[in-house]
């Protein structure tokens, strides 16, 4: 069987070999000479699946080893009756802790302030459930879920009031509630002046020309995880928001890994396979001295560093800003989420029960 996937899908080899002759290559330079005679296709987010991609290859099973699916035809392949799978949930844990350390670093009172949410599935709900615990007022829109999935659902208007909101859902044009620039200038007029608006979703849910306009008018903080036409993204947006990242808050080690064995386990099942078990440890790092939750956060993750590489590598790049913010995702440095992290020596209950909501071990 032949096998070609994106070279940046960690362990692809390992979790694959065992099926078939694993060939790598960069999603960007995935085209339809490189699949006609795959059997399988095993992508990211950056390769467009479609009928120009498969039309006249053998290809039967298609994974992609991320959450959204807007890069994927679906329809076209159940047309041809070519199976896919994705890996729905899989980095919800690194994006929850990529807000939770932007909220620290933008605004260091946030948790004192109403949050809106807009999007509530796996990354939406782990938001809400995780400020919910640290007693943060929430406010939620998610046209698709009920009160009873959400308890502080909302109305859009009422969502649009809060003074942080956080935009995590999935890019579409179509269907009752399309996503498409849900954010365009008429929706960002009534966002509260001041407010922080975080978008780790998708680019095009907000109107970034829109954003970029009306920026000096409303003195909103702005962090953009996301962007319009990535890999080619706005130098002026950058230069004008709070925090810029080149599409990393699901990039957790962890994250990276579950999307790979996601799409492994869907493989097997496709295959009708058993599925191989993983068994493997835990690596646990201590943490000492950790006087406050925002210090606890930034102490394992700083989007500031992420933030400041990005500006580093992308300014004055001129033609090469693609290039440059590929590279920063190809070579991102490995990123462990709370849960590898024990706090040693916290004499603060409150402190102490705010951590383990968050995921952080004690001992
Ligand atoms: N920045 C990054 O690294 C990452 C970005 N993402 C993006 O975030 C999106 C959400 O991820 P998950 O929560 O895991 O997906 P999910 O599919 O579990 O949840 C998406 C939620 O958005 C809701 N939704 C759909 N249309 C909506 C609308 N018009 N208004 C409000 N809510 C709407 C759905 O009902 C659903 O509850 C993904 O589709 C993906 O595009 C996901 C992971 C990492
Ligand atoms: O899972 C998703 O959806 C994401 O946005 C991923 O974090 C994107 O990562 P790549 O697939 O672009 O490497």
């Amino acid at each position: 069987m032949k096998i070609v996937a994106d070279e940046n899908m960690p362990l692809v080899r390992e979790l694959f070999s065992p099926y078939g002759e694993v060939t790598t290559c960069p999603g960007r330079e995935i085209d339809s000479q490189q699949v006609k005679d795959a059997d399988v296709l095993l992508v990211r987010s950056i390769t467009r699946v479609n009928a120009a991609l498969l039309e006249g290859s053998r290809v039967r099973f298609v994974g992609s080893a991320t959450v959204g699916v807007d890069h994927v035809d679906q329809h076209y392949l159940e047309g041809r009756n070519i199976a896919f799978a994705n890996a729905p949930g899989c980095n919800a844990n690194a994006v929850v802790q990529y807000v939770l350390s932007a909220l620290f670093r933008v605004r260091p009172d946030w948790l004192r302030q109403t949050v809106g949410i807009v999007g509530c599935g796996n990354v939406g709900g782990r938001l809400y459930r995780t400020l919910k615990a640290l007693g943060v007022d929430c406010r939620c829109y998610d046209p698709f879920l009920t009160v009873e999935q959400i308890p502080d659902k909302c109305s859009f208007e009422e969502v649009l009031d809060a003074s942080i909101l956080c935009l995590h859902t999935p890019l579409t044009s179509s269907g009752p509630h399309p996503t498409y620039h849900l954010f365009d200038e008429q929706v960002l007029r009534r966002f509260s002046p001041g407010g922080l608006l975080l978008n780790a979703g998708r680019g095009a849910v907000v109107d970034n020309a829109a954003l970029l306009e009306l920026l000096p008018e409303y003195a909103w903080q702005v962090v953009l995880d996301v962007w319009e036409n990535e890999p080619t993204v706005s130098l002026p947006l950058l230069q004008a928001v709070n925090i810029g990242t080149p599409h990393i808050a699901g990039y957790s080690w962890d994250g990276k890994i579950n999307g790979s064995r996601m799409v492994r386990d869907a493989f097997c099942d496709w295959l009708g396979e058993s599925q191989p078990c993983s068994s493997e440890k835990t690596e646990i790092i201590d943490l000492i001295q950790m006087s406050s939750l925002g210090k606890a956060v930034l102490a394992v993750y700083d989007v500031a560093g992420d933030d400041r590489q990005m500006r580093a590598e992308l300014l004055g790049k001129g033609e090469s800003i693609g290039m440059a913010f590929d590279q920063l995702r190809k070579s991102y440095p490995q990123r462990l989420e709370f849960q590898h992290y024990r706090v040693r020596g916290c004499s603060d209950r409150t402190l102490e029960q705010q951590l383990a909501a968050l995921g952080f071990r004690s001992g």
